[in-house]
C-alpha cells in the first residue's frame, strides 16, 4: 500500500494534470501553491462565462464553497455539471457545513450532482448526513472517529468516497476503511490546511481512477509533509513555507518511514 501511494505522488509530478479550483477567497494563493510544489498545474477560475470550458479541459475539480455567494454558488453548479456530463472527477469540500441553512442549501444542491469524494472535517462530515448539528464555523467541534457513522451513510447516499480530516484521517468507502495518524497540531492553526488536503485529492483524482487511492495518497502526502514540516519551523507562519518546501522535495524513505497508515477491511 505504502508503495503505491508513493508511485501516485511520482506520477502526479511526471503527469502535471490540470486541476480546476473553485474555493475561497482565504486559501486561494496557499492552495495554487500547494498544488504546484507538489506537481499539479492548477488554476483558480470562478466567472460564469469560462468555468464550463474550464472544467471540461481539466483532469479533476475541486469545490470548496468556503467564501460562498449567490453569484459563485451559480458557477460551482455549473461546474459541477459539466464535470458529472465529462465524467471528470470532482471533489467537494463542504466548508461550515451545518453553520449556516445558505450552507446547507448549497451543499444538498451540489451533493445531487455526484461528487466523486467529500472531504470535511468532523462536525462538516455530521452535518452532511444529518442535516442537524451545531458547529462552530469552519473548525470542527468534533473528533474524526465520532464521524465515521455519518460518513458511512454519505458513502452509501451519494456512492462516493468519504474522507474525514483531523488529528487522525479517516478516509471511507463501501469495502475499507484507511487510519492515518500523521500531521501535526500546529496545522490547526494555519487556515486552509483542509481546503490544501481537498485540492491534492482532486489532484490526485486527476492521475488515477481509484479515488479512494487517490483520496489516501493526498491525505498520506499532505499528513506526512506536514510532520516534518513542523520539526522545521518556529510557528504557523514558517510552517506555511516549510510545508511548501516539504511537499516539493519530499524523498520516498522520508515518505515511507513516517506514514502512520491502518487499513480495516
Ligand atoms: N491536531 C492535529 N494533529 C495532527 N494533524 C492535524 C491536526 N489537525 C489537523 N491536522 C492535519 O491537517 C489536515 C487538515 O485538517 P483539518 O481537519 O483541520 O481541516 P479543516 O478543518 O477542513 O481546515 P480548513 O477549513 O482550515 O481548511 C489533516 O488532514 C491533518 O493532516
Ligand atoms: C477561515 C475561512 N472562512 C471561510 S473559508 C475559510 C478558510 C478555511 O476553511
Ligand atoms: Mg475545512
Amino acid at each position: 500500500m505504502k508503495e503505491q501511494l508513493w508511485k501516485n505522488i511520482l506520477l502526479l509530478k511526471e503527469k502535471s494534470p490540470l486541476i480546476h479550483n473553485i474555493t475561497n477567497y482565504v486559501v486561494m494563493n496557499n492552495t495554487a501553491n500547494a498544488l504546484l510544489a507538489s506537481g499539479a498545474s492548477p488554476v483558480m477560475a470562478h466567472a460564469q462565462a469560462e468555468v464550463e470550458n474550464m472544467c471540461s479541459i481539466a483532469q479533476a475539480v475541486v469545490i470548496n464553497i468556503g467564501t460562498l455567494d449567490e453569484y459563485w454558488v451559480e458557477s460551482m453548479l455549473k461546474t459541477a455539471r459539466v464535470a458529472q456530463q465529462n465524467k471528470i472527477p470532482w471533489v467537494l469540500d463542504p466548508v461550515g457545513a451545518g453553520a449556516t441553512t445558505y450552507r446547507n442549501k448549497v451543499l444538498s444542491e451540489l451533493l445531487a450532482l455526484s461528487p466523486q469524494v467529500i472531504r470535511g472535517n468532523a462536525s462538516e462530515i455530521i452535518a452532511l448526513a444529518t442535516q442537524n448539528t451545531s458547529t462552530k464555523g469552519v473548525d470542527s467541534t468534533a473528533e474524526s472517529n465520532q464521524a465515521i457513522a455519518a460518513a458511512k451513510q454519505l458513502v452509501k447516499m451519494y456512492a462516493c468516497t468519504v474522507c474525514i480530516s483531523g488529528a487522525t484521517d479517516i478516509i471511507i468507502n463501501e469495502s475499507t476503511q484507511i487510519q492515518l495518524d500523521n500531521g501535526d497540531p500546529i496545522m490547526e492553526k494555519v487556515t486552509g490546511m483542509g481546503c490544501t488536503a481537498s485540492a491534492l485529492t482532486a489532484a490526485f483524482c486527476g492521475i488515477t481512477s481509484n479515488y479512494f487511492i487517490a483520496t489516501t495518497t493526498a491525505m498520506a502526502l499532505l499528513g506526512v509533509a506536514g510532520s516534518l514540516a513542523a520539526k522545521k519551523s518556529q510557528g504557523p507562519g514558517s510552517f506555511q513555507v516549510h510545508l511548501l518546501d516539504v511537499l516539493y522535495t519530499i524523498t520516498e524513505k522520508e515518505f515511507i518511514n513516517n506514514l502512520q497508515l491502518t487499513t480495516y477491511e
